[in-house]
């Protein structure tokens, strides 16, 4: 399966989106990334701004996930998980990151550049992409009832 990506971030995060972006663009499991900003690392736009319009997009199908960055990974998933539908989760070890796919079925992945080291991100990157969701295990019913929640 090859997913269709956006990546995002603030100006806090704007270096770490550059050399994930590159990445992720030569990576095989990944058919295309759009990059919903900011253009430079002086851009203001706030993390919310940003991460919003990515869950946006998720939400309407038209990527398969998200990846953001901020200064802490914290304000972008908080902000897109205000949007129907949509798990965010931030995560800085290989464990989570696996288990937000596996356990959660997150479509979201946030990052903190003030956080993490570019190295261990861009090794969380490279993991993401290889875990699907199955719907048929356990995970599937608690994911269920967060959607019930919300009024799925
Ligand atoms: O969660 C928020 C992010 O870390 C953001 O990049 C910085 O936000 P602040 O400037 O409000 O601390």
């Amino acid at each position: 399966m090859t997913l269709r990506l956006i990546i995002g971030s603030d100006k806090a995060g704007f270096d770490y989106k550059e050399i994930l972006k590159a990445d992720l663009e030569a990576n095989d499991l990944v058919a295309s990334v759009v990059d919903v900003g900011v253009p430079d690392g002086d851009d203001g736009r706030s993390y919310p701004n940003v991460a919003i319009d990515a869950a946006q997009r998720i939400a309407a199908g038209e990527a398969d996930r998200a990846l953001l960055i901020c200064g802490t990974g914290l304000g972008v998933a908080i902000s897109a998980n205000k949007v129907k539908g949509i798990r965010a989760v931030t995560a800085h070890d290989s464990y989570s990151v696996e288990r937000a796919v596996l356990s959660n079925d997150a479509q979201v992945l946030c990052m903190g550049q003030r956080v993490v080291g570019i190295e261990l991100a861009r090794r969380l990157a490279k993991e993401w992409l290889t875990y699907t969701f199955d719907p048929s295990s356990h995970s599937k019913a608690n994911v269920d009832d967060i959607c019930a929640y919300e009024g799925d």
